[in-house]
């Protein structure tokens, strides 16, 4: 049986457009949904296998790519949206109606990633993201149901779908964050 990872990847993952300058994005609720407006492309889109990321029904991992902040703004209903845990790092503002997460945004100045919301443009209606490159936090699907014994299956899928798994984050990624520790030094 085929292993499904998210249903944008599952089917070949849709190329990035070049010259693309962003859309809007909208939670699941039929009635008023949210609307987050993304100004920009997007970048370092990837799959996340992490228990905190949101998401689609089914799916086992988020899909989830980084803009930065000054691009997001909040276009419709912004009264429905709330904060799943404001002491996490990654503050996910979510739709408490459908339970969708609309954007993540990093408070802590200090922190490396500063400055960059987290989205999933699979909630947009617009073509052309930046299409996702690699796959993180791998071994945590472990933590949300997934069996050890099906690990290795799920790897080669990733490899097979072109996204290298990572049990953190890529290494370019991780070579980021160490380089913005050790200026700090
Ligand atoms: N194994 C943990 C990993 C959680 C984690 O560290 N997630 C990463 C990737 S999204 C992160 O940077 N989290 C920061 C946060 O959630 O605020 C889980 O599955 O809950
Ligand atoms: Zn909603
Ligand atoms: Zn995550």
């Amino acid at each position: 049986m085929k292993t499904l990872i998210h249903p944008q990847v599952d089917n070949g993952i849709p190329a990035t457009a070049a010259g693309f300058t962003g859309g809007s994005l909208q939670c699941k609720c039929v009635n008023n949904p949210v609307e987050v407006t993304v100004a920009s492309q997007t970048a370092h889109n990837h799959v996340c296998g992490c228990s905190k990321c949101w998401k689609p029904e089914g799916a086992l991992f988020a899909q989830i790519a980084v803009v930065a902040k000054d691009k997001v703004s909040v276009t419709a209903n912004a009264d429905k949206l709330h904060i799943i845990d404001e002491s996490a790092a990654i503050q996910r503002h979510a739709c408490k109606e459908c339970g969708t997460h609309m954007y993540g945004r990093i408070e802590n100045t200090e922190h490396p990633f500063y400055g960059l919301d987290f989205v999933h443009t699979e909630l947009s209606q617009q073509q052309g993201w930046s299409a996702p490159e690699f796959a993180a936090f791998v071994s945590s699907i472990i933590e949300s149901g997934t069996a050890p014994e099906a690990m290795a299956d799920v790897r080669q899928t990733l490899k097979d779908l072109g996204l290298p798994p990572y049990d953190c984050l890529s290494p370019a990624l991780m070579d980021a964050i160490a380089t913005h520790v050790a200026a700090k030094k």
